[in-house]
């Protein structure tokens, strides 16, 4: 079908006025353009299926016969319309920039710092926010210690559920809901009856890293917050708000950070260093540990980080520092106080491994410097970081401790076992200078290296660091010295008093040990009551006591540094008072004969035949639980356990250990803790590492 046929089939009166024109040559008159039909004739043939040319025909035909209006005239004005359209936009941008410039405040805060997060997380929580027509999903990854209280019901349910004996936690995943954030671009809000604008936009940046060695694209986010009026204060307002509100889930939690990837920290700032884990805070209680001692340290941190302790230190010409050396054997708790001591004070912990393949000398440096003003820095087993001296002949070009290549102080003692250099092979001198020339192995912390993060210029002052390690007699002296180690803390394996406390907490119904008022909620900024400087002094330890506990418990105060002694030690009086009246109830000696078990009871596994699961332990029916116990019987059974193991032989971790293969059944644990501890001395004496009773 040609052009002129289409035509004459949808358009009657087109083609009257087409076959009129033709006849009398005017078509002006009934709306087309003199001979514009004639002279688009010849083209038909060949643009006849061109569509742009149909629409043209067509268009022409009804805007100019049909409402009688001129195709030109109106073309005219939707120029005009375009050219002011593009006007008003013109004028609507200077006049948003004059506003912006005079008339609004504004804030920008940079993905690389935590207020983005603490941004993020409450706009997450804002209704407004949440039904936006333009939103980002990220997926919440929960820890451990997050589960939802839906999920805790779901387990009770399960373990209630006879027919099944076991948990299943299959689709959790797929049941956690993604949280939404505003998606790149402009928004806005209201916040206390005021109007927000908010910005998110996002920029790539050449970036050369590390890990890789190749230049690469890293996106770096940033948002800009606005609002109306010369003052940033409303804004400045909303941070602080939503800091407030990012710290209230954090309440009795301790986070947990550890040096980022080398790529992340060359980011700086809150790239420096990751957070691993926020944990619930360790109840101070529940580190077995010597009261006084335990008070002891309490107070002297509590003092160290008074708010007064700055100026009393910087009077005194004294850095602001303070060191502890918690040594003992593994598993006797010197990281579990570590953290407890963060809970107390609601610190965040700084954990550092020096073993760390990526950590420099410089990195080091940059972590210290990046720490916050306050915070615990845990430096885990120094002795294994085989420090050396630089100054040290053989030493000198050794930083690390290798299995073949250097004692436990860090001396070198020669390659492959050789002592002198004349001695060497052909393969052994190729391995020193591949060595030297550090193709294999990473530049190594040296001694001073770490000196120089601790206590150097750049330094940080006003942390709490703690190192630990198993053996402190290999330690350098200048690493243990006044000023960089105020406190040594001796932590030694389990007395029989110990062993009894480790029992009762763990089979204390779980009402007991949530208790409020010891290590409850507190915010990171809240620390324990602080009595003035000015005040005389109220510390339970006098200058004589102080020696004797020392001298005791294996605990060595460093006099150089001593701050002020007269703050009061609140915080460990109230948790001596509180683990106090747990060690003062002295159980009466125990009489098993009424009760099932006796101490020639079966040590076999518990027969899953007839086990049940009650809160995540499995016990057999014929087992007595915890709350069949009579009041007052635990404290017995704990004494007469204790009284089975033999003082200073098994650390509380070996302890505990066992206890949680029976964490239900203390009759069952006080039954078969012969066999074990008799299992576990052979084990010793015999250095094997294979236990034949668990
Ligand atoms: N004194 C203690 N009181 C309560 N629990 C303890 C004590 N000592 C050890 N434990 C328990 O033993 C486990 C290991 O303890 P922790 O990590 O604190 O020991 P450590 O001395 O730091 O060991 P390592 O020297 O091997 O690092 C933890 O689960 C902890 O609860």
């Amino acid at each position: 079908m040609d052009l002129h046929n289409l035509i004459r089939g949808a358009l009657p009166t087109l083609v009257t006025n087409t076959t009129n024109s033709s006849s009398n040559g005017s078509s002006a008159e009934h709306g087309l353009p003199h001979g514009i039909l004639e002279s688009l004739t010849p083209l038909l043939g060949a643009a006849q299926f061109n569509p742009l040319v149909k629409l043209f025909v067509v268009l022409n035909s009804i805007v100019g016969s049909r409402f009688g209006l001129d195709p030109a005239l109106l073309l005219s004005a939707i120029g005009l319309i375009w050219a002011l359209n593009k006007l008003c936009r013109q004028l609507y941008s200077a006049f948003q920039g004059l506003v912006s410039k005079y008339l609004t405040a504004h804030i920008q805060i940079s993905s690389t710092d935590d207020i983005y997060l603490h941004m993020m997380k409450w706009l997450a929580s804002q209704p407004s926010m949440v039904n936006s027509r333009s939103l980002t999903a990220e997926t919440v990854s929960k820890g451990a210690w997050d589960e939802d209280e839906e999920l805790e019901l779901l387990a009770k349910r399960q373990a209630s559920d006879t027919s099944s004996s076991y948990l299943n936690f299959s689709n959790q995943e797929a049941k956690a809901a993604p949280r939404f954030t505003p998606a790149l671009g402009m928004h806005n809000f209201w916040f206390r009856g005021r109007y927000f604008g908010l910005h998110r936009k996002q920029e790539s940046l050449f970036e050369e890293t590390y890990a890789s060695g190749m230049p690469s694209f890293k996106d770096k986010e940033t948002i800009i917050l606005t609002c109306f009026g010369r003052s940033p204060d409303p804004i400045k307002q909303l941070l602080q708000h939503a800091k407030e509100q990012y710290y209230i889930g954090h309440q009795a939690k301790t986070t947990i950070k550890r040096p980022a990837a080398q790529a992340m920290r060359r980011y700086g700032n809150r790239h420096t260093w990751q957070q691993v884990a926020v944990r619930p805070v360790r109840p101070m209680r529940t580190v077995v540990l010597d009261e006084q001692q335990k008070n002891m340290i309490l107070s002297d941190v509590n003092e160290y980080l008074h708010p007064a302790t700055p100026r009393w230190y910087a009077n005194r010409g004294i850095p602001l520092r303070r060191g502890y050396l918690f040594h003992g054997p593994p598993g006797t708790g010197k990281t579990s106080l570590s953290f407890a001591l963060a809970g107390v004070f609601g610190l965040d912990i700084y954990v550092i491994s020096l073993l760390d393949p990526s950590l420099t000398e410089e990195d080091l440096s940059a972590l210290f410097i990046t720490l916050p003003r306050r915070c615990v820095v845990l430096l885990e087993d120094i002795d294994s970081a085989g420090l050396t001296r630089p100054s040290g002949s053989d030493a000198s070009d050794v930083g690390r401790k290798t299995a073949n290549g250097q004692d436990g102080t860090g001396k070198e003692t020669g390659t492959a076992g050789h002592t002198s250099k004349e001695d060497w092979k052909v393969s052994d001198l190729a391995r020193e200078l591949k060595k030297q020339s550090g193709s294999d192995e990473k530049k190594a912390i040296s001694l001073s290296g770490l000196l120089n993060a601790i206590d150097g210029v750049a330094s940080h002052e006003g942390r709490v660091l703690i190192m630990t390690t198993n053996r402190p007699e290999t330690l350098d002296e200048a690493l243990i010295r006044p000023g960089r180690v105020d406190l040594q803390v001796a932590f030694t394996n389990a007395t029989q008093d110990q062993a009894r406390e480790l029992f009762m907490r763990m089979y204390e119904p779980d009402s007991n040990l949530t208790d409020p008022g010891e290590d409850g909620p507190r915010s990171p900024c809240q620390l324990p009551p602080l009595t003035p400087f000015s005040e005389p002094p109220p510390t339970p330890f006098s200058p004589s006591s102080f020696t004797d506990i020392s001298s005791s418990m294996g605990v060595e105060a460093e006099a150089e540094n001593e701050p002020p002694s007269n703050t009061a030690p609140s915080a460990a009086s109230s948790l001596a008072a509180v683990a106090s009246s747990n060690s003062n109830n002295k159980p009466a000696p125990l009489n098993l004969n009424s009760h099932s078990h006796s101490s020639t009871a079966k040590l076999d596994p518990p027969n899953s035949s007839t086990s049940s699961i009650d809160n995540g332990a499995i016990v057999t029916s014929s087992e007595e639980t915890i709350d069949q116990l009579q009041p007052g019987e635990l404290a017995r059974i704990a004494s007469a356990f204790a009284a089975k193991i033999p003082s200073g032989q098994f650390s509380p971790a070996e302890l505990q250990g066992f206890l949680l293969k029976r964490k239900k059944t203390p009759r069952r644990a006080l039954a078969e803790v012969d066999a074990w501890v008799e299992a576990l001395q052979q084990q010793k004496a015999n250095k094997t590492k294979v236990l034949q009773v668990q």
